[in-house]
């Protein structure tokens, strides 16, 4: 049998012994503590934690907002602690996705306007833009409010654009922090249904949540404490209920060493 050449296929996210300090010499808080995980193209990744266990410091790092102190980030392969100033906004907008918990819309400009911003910006020709959009849009449920302002808008419309948003450019990794933390039940439940079919149709998507629900939507769940992976949980073939009840046990046996997990 002749041999097989097949290599391990690159992650999209690779952290690798990954810290971050803040403070100065007599008060320094260790945010990240030796963080190392991959992200393999396709995932779906929710990133849990007590309150100061340092999801958000990791977010940061991961989208080049904050630079870590030691250790590397890799994106397809690329070293993004290594880019220099002058190339972090061309990596931010050609490689990632981000739902913010407010959709973070600029108030100006249409559904349509905000969703096809990247592609704008890029250069893309217009006719690419429209049927892009007009793609994502339906995809996300928001075809019929591409011509409204934001503030015409329902929050859940809003986070359902910001999500269309940030896979309109079909980038490497979408970045959702507490994407659902502003939306009734209804809505976040609509938003999780459309990042589950993203996800299905191929987008890698990490989720920083406190939301055991929103949590038990993704593949995979990890869980930060004192700024170390402590814990990770795989769906596998389990049903969305039975992931959501053991990301219950963790959260109650972190929030049980009195952290404060909502
Ligand atoms: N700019 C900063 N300067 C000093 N310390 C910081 C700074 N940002 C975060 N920290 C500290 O780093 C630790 C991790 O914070 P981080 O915001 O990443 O936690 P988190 O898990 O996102 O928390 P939460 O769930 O409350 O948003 C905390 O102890 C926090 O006080």
């Amino acid at each position: 049998m002749a041999p097989s050449h097949a290599q391990p296929a690159q992650p999209v996210l690779s952290c690798r012994d990954v810290e971050k300090l803040y403070g100065t010499r007599d008060n320094v808080t260790r945010a990240l503590d030796g963080v190392s995980f991959d992200v393999a193209a396709g995932e779906y990744v929710a990133i849990m934690g007590p309150s100061g266990s340092g999801k958000t410091t990791l977010l940061n790092c991961v989208s080049t907002i904050d630079r870590p102190t030691s250790g590397h980030i890799y994106v397809d392969g690329q070293d993004i602690t290594a880019l220099r100033p002058g190339q972090l906004s061309r990596f931010r907008r050609e490689r990632l996705g981000f739902v913010f918990q407010d959709s973070n819309l600029l108030d100006t400009l249409t559904a349509r306007e905000n969703i096809a911003l990247a592609l704008t910006i890029n250069h893309t020709p217009a006719k690419e833009v429209a049927a892009r959009v007009g793609g994502v849009a339906r995809r996300l449920g928001v075809a019929d409010v591409l011509d409204k302002f934001p503030h015409e808008m329902s929050g859940g419309q809003k986070q359902r654009v910001a999500a269309a948003r940030a896979i309109v450019t079909d980038p490497s990794l979408v970045l959702a922090d507490e994407p659902t933390g502003a939306l009734d039940s209804r809505n976040s439940r609509l938003l999780l249904e459309s990042l589950e079919e993203l996800n299905d149709a191929g987008a890698t998507i990490i989720m920083v949540t406190h939301d055991s629900f929103a949590a038990s939507y993704a593949r995979r769940a990890l869980f930060l404490k004192d700024g170390r992976v402590w814990n990770e949980l795989v769906r596998g073939t389990k049903t969305r209920k039975t992931f959501f009840n053991e990301i219950m046990d963790v959260v109650s046996f972190l929030g049980g060493e009195g952290a404060d997990v909502r």
